[in-house]
């Protein structure tokens, strides 16, 4: 039993299916099998983590398991945003047909998004759905990645273009395993938490702006509550639109750009978080040049990701290149690009047509010189 530990749920209910789901965050967690068992169709699961986050915290969960009895079988990937592709994905099928997994044997992502996203993918397609359960270890992933069932590989053209829509059956947020994360990737997750509070939460935003120096300092309490606002917020927006055909778009903020940077710069040469912070300073400028909001909105903005230490100024590239690469967004309708606006702090919208001329005029302002 830990008193410290709060529970958010995915309600998910379709006709008689109940696909609803705890995300359970608190200290300690990764030890705690109670959490798990009760999703267990099997006595067997397989774990895949990967080079960096195995030999942190694999024997702690293998040990936790194999003193109830379950058997874990474990597949450790190359680490890195570069490795979230079709190659690493058919490592993961390769394991589990060498070792026979079954239908029943539960595949259990242990690490940050690149791993929850690779390993949900697999247990979408591995004999047709397997159950997966989620255990983040990075702050991104436990804030936004582990929940909501987005699962996917990248390629070479563009971020996330293969996937599937597919739950876990619990996300297990052990904060514990912050301690050992490096303050880059940290930083880099406060980034779609400052993302909440922009869409959905002025009140959140405003903790934010008062808290974001513990927040950085790693402050428990502070990481307690972002994780906690957060996960709240997604619960709500994927248990309202689950695929995306509506309100769900309002978690991409930031990302038509964001994705187009990662994707021009090389996988993993700016972090995802990165290049989401650079996407939201453009996206908060469009806002700003469609009079959506106002230049104190957008000052403030700026001011929250520069005290996460977070870049606000994208990387320069020709804009014909930002607009080749934004035409392969997962939102574009008919060949036109769509755009996450702010209509304020705390409010967020999906645009209809932007003119070409303020959308160049938004990236020139918003690359840096050289
Ligand atoms: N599915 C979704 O809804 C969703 C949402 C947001 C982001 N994403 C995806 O998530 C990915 C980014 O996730 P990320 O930021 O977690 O990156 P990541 O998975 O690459 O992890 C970041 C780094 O931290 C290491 N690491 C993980 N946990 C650690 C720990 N506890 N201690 C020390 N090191 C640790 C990893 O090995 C890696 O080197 C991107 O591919 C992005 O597209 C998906
Ligand atoms: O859960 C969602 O919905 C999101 O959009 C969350 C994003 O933070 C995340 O990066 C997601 O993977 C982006 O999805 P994509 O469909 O734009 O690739
Ligand atoms: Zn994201």
């Amino acid at each position: 039993m830990n008193n410290s530990m709060q529970t958010v749920r995915v309600e998910l209910h379709s006709g008689d299916e109940d696909r609803s789901y705890p995300i359970h965050i608190g200290k300690g967690l990764l030890a705690q099998t109670d959490l798990l068992l009760p999703h267990l169709p099997q006595k067997r699961v397989a774990i895949v983590t990967n080079t960096t986050v195995g030999p942190l915290y694999l024997a702690l969960l293998r040990t936790a398991l194999e003193g109830q009895g379950i058997a874990s079988i474990e597949i450790t990937l190359p680490d890195g945003e570069d490795h979230k592709n079709g190659q690493t994905l058919n490592l993961i099928y390769e394991a589990l047909l060498a070792q026979r997994c079954e239908r029943k044997t539960t595949l259990i992502a242990l690490g940050g998004g690149v791993i929850g996203d690779l390993t949900g993918f697999a247990a979408a397609t591995y004999l047709r759905g397997v159950p997966f359960v989620q255990i983040p270890t990075t702050l991104l992933a436990q804030v936004d990645s582990s929940v909501g069932g987005k699962t996917g590989i990248n390629h070479p053209l563009g971020k996330n273009m293969i996937g599937a829509f597919y739950q876990p059956r619990v996300v297990i947020a052990d904060s514990d395993t912050l301690n050992t994360l490096p303050d880059r990737e940290l930083r880099a997750g406060i980034a779609e938490v400052i993302k909440y509070g922009l869409i959905r939460d002025v009140q959140f935003f405003e903790w934010l702006e008062l808290n974001m120096i513990r927040l950085v300092a790693r402050d428990p309490d502070a990481l307690n509550t972002a994780i906690r606002r957060s996960c709240e917020i997604k619960a709500e927006i994927v248990a309202a639109d689950e695929r995306e055909g509506g309100v769900r778009s309002l978690l991409n903020l930031g990302h038509t750009f964001g994705h187009a940077i990662e994707n021009a710069m090389g996988y993993g040469v700016w972090l995802h978080g990165e290049a989401v912070a650079a996407g939201i300073i453009m996206a908060a400028e469009l806002s700003r040049r469609l009079k959506l909001i106002n230049e104190y909105d957008l000052e403030r903005i700026r001011r929250i990701f520069q005290l996460a230490g977070l870049p606000i100024v994208a990387p320069k590239f020709l804009s014909e290149d930002y607009f080749s690469l934004m035409k392969l967004d997962k939102k574009v309708e008919e060949g036109r690009m769509r755009f996450i606006l702010l209509n304020k702090i705390g409010k967020a919208m999906m645009s209809h047509e932007v003119p070409t001329s303020i959308l160049t005029e938004t990236l020139v302002t918003c690359m840096a010189n050289e």
